[in-house]
């Protein structure tokens, strides 16, 4: 295992006309929770979907654990334990929690992905449709943790969550966040897009800021904090 669990260098994507993403260098270390941050457009969305290979690059090195991955399909990426929580909490409303769950891998692995989320627990047999938006969305996470019916499929090992708070009040917000924080100790290193800097600093090791499709800052939270100019210019200049 590398230190660098993901490695991104020189990475540019095309969406339509233009680059949504320029030069993009960013590493990940292993077991680590990192944080991207910029202003609505920037490009956060674009980095998780190329990391998981939902979009083609267009140049640049994504090297997984050593592996130059850019070339692989989605599905051999996620065999590596590459999982995308994507934006927008998708759950089969119709289909209880337990369904959810058997619909991506055989009950004998649920109690595993599930352990991070007791209040799940008494919510087995409840439809999806009927859950809170934080129920919801523990859902799509205890789904992204389970382990893959394939022998040859690794388990999680990078965790990709796309604005998590969105549609949140704050207070189950602030119930997930710790949550999300407590996987790494499980050895599983998680980068986490999110459009306010609050919430999610506080459980940061590391934090990347985009502007306009480019790396404007790459540091500790408290390096952040003493450049308060880095976000106000990237959330301004949107
Ligand atoms: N499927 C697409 N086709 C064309 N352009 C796209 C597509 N998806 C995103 N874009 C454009 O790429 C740019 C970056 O979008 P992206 O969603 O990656 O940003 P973001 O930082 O995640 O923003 P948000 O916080 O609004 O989700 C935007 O200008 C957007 O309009």
């Amino acid at each position: 295992m590398t230190a660098r669990l993901l490695d991104i260098r020189g990475l540019t994507v095309s969406r339509g006309p233009g680059d949504v993403l320029r030069d993009v260098d960013l590493s990940v270390r292993t077991g680590e929770l990192a944080v991207l941050l910029g202003a609505n457009g920037a490009g956060k969305t674009t980095l998780l979907d190329a990391v998981s290979g939902l979009v083609a690059t267009r140049a640049g090195q994504l090297r997984f654990d050593g592996e130059e991955v850019s070339g692989l399909t989605r599905t051999r990426r996620a065999r590596l334990g590459i999982r995308h929580v994507e934006q927008g909490r998708a759950v089969f409303g119709d289909l209880t929690v337990r369904e959810n769950l058997a619909v991506a891998a055989p009950a004998e692995r649920h109690a595993e992905a599930l352990e991070p989320f007791p209040e799940l627990h008494k919510r087995m047999h409840v439809r999806a449709a009927l859950l809170s938006g934080g129920e919801q969305q523990m859902l799509v996470l205890a789904r992204a943790l389970l382990r893959p019916a394939s022998k040859r499929a690794a388990g999680t090992r990078l965790l990709l969550l796309d604005e998590l708070s969105l549609g949140l009040a704050p207070i189950v917000v602030a119930r997930l966040l710790p949550i999300v924080r407590s996987l790494t100790d499980q050895g599983i290193t998680v980068l986490l897009v999110e459009q306010f800097a609050n919430l999610v600093l506080p459980i940061a090791d590391t934090v990347h800021v985009l502007d306009r499709g480019a790396i404007a800052f790459s540091g500790s939270p408290a390096e952040l904090e003493a450049s308060p100019g880095v976000l106000h210019k990237a959330y301004l200049s949107a």
